[in-house]
């Protein structure tokens, strides 16, 4: 697929303090992409740089094949036909839905605005509220007005900070949907920011995920997941939790048994020859109890979730090597507070990380 959207080595230092440190990104024209990391990684700031808000520092962009930013020049913000779209949606409340809609367009030929103005109610279900100001509408409602804003001035790439933040989580999903098909229907390449990874799976095609200024892993939300390539990139996603490893007279041991060499998908490690601690990623279906062996953790936590009991678990064995808390483990049995089990780990193809 043609490519849209090219940021290479991009940096950005903002009072003398490095927030986006040397950025690749590419972005297939149609493409949806969601951008996620801890608070405070970079992720605004990254959509404001490519927008034109925030100077860079140095790396490039290119649009449409057109270079929007390099080291010496930086097109301004309303030439690179980019449309934004905030959290908090920025609509001017003294401004009708029509007039909100027709603001970046009031260039153009009266009769062009109407035409597009209606184009644009059309297809955001807005018809019946061209009159209305924005506190006279639902939430979701004054999102499709900031959507058709932003759509109105046709631009080629769409920015969305955090889109979702603001819906009730009962609309939510039925919104991401429907603004999915909407962009796709226009194919229209977007980036959305956002800090819920299942916003992700149903709203993007690729993931990006971003930590401390920098772009960690990218790719489709489910390479992702199956792959990630940094213990951070595990953490951030929540893909498991952590169970500590020692390697010793050639074997990889933990306080749930042994775990295979041969299974052992070896991604961030490096087979136990640094003094790093290494950890096994375990996703909470990887464990299971074994009845009537010798007890080897105990349940700190529990809680009932929409996947059955959801249990943290600590081990038994207090091995400083080993010792582990807060092992997540999903069950349809009820087990007790306090109670202690014996677990081992599916065979699998084993992910080892050091951090
Ligand atoms: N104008 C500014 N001057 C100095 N530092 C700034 C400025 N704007 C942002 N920062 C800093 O840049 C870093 C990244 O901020 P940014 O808002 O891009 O993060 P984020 O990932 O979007 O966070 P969140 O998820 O909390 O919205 C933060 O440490 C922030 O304090």
């Amino acid at each position: 697929m043609k490519t849209l959207l090219t940021v290479s080595n991009l940096s950005v230092q903002l009072q003398q303090k490095a927030i986006l440190d040397a950025i690749d990104l590419t972005l297939a024209q149609g493409d949806i992409l969601g951008l996620v990391g801890p608070s405070g990684c970079g992720k605004t700031t990254l959509l404001n740089t490519i927008a034109g808000f925030v100077e860079h520092s140095c790396g490039q962009i290119q649009l449409a094949e057109q270079v929007i930013a390099s080291e010496q020049y930086a097109m301004p913000a309303e030439q690179r036909r980019i449309g934004m779209i905030f959290q908090d949606y920025a609509l001017f409340p003294h401004l009708t839905v029509a007039q909100n809609i027709a603001f970046g367009i009031s260039h153009l030929p009266k009769k062009e605005q109407q035409q597009r103005i209606e184009q644009l109610l059309t297809l955001l279900q807005l018809s019946e509220y061209p009159k209305r100001y924005p506190y006279q509408l639902s939430g979701g409602q004054q999102q499709r007005v900031a959507i058709a804003r932003a759509l109105a001035p046709q631009p080629k790439l769409l920015l969305l900070d955090e889109p979702f933040s603001n819906i009730d989580a009962r609309l939510r999903n039925e919104l991401m949907l429907e603004l999915r098909s909407l962009l796709k229907q226009l194919k229209m390449t977007a980036i959305f920011v956002t800090h819920n990874k299942d916003e992700v799976f149903t709203f993007a095609d690729k993931i990006a995920v971003m930590d401390q200024g920098k772009l960690l892993q990218a790719g489709t939300p489910s390479d992702v997941f199956q792959q990630p390539d940094s213990w951070q990139v595990a953490d951030f996603l929540q893909i498991g939790s952590w169970l500590p490893l020692d390697y010793h007279q050639q074997q990889w041991r933990s306080a749930l048994g042994p775990i295979d060499d041969n299974s052992i998908v070896s991604l961030n490690s490096d087979n136990g020859h640094s003094d790093a601690q290494h950890y096994l990623l375990v996703k909470p279906k990887a464990i299971v109890v074994i009845p009537d062996a010798q007890a080897n953790a105990k349940i700190s936590y529990v809680s009932i979730t929409g996947q059955g009991y959801h249990y943290l678990l600590s081990s038994i064995n207090k091995d400083p090597l080993l010792v582990f808390e807060h092992l997540s483990f999903y069950s349809e049995q009820q087990y007790q507070q306090g109670q202690e089990l014996a677990l081992a780990i599916i065979p699998h193809q084993y992910q080892i990380f050091t951090r």
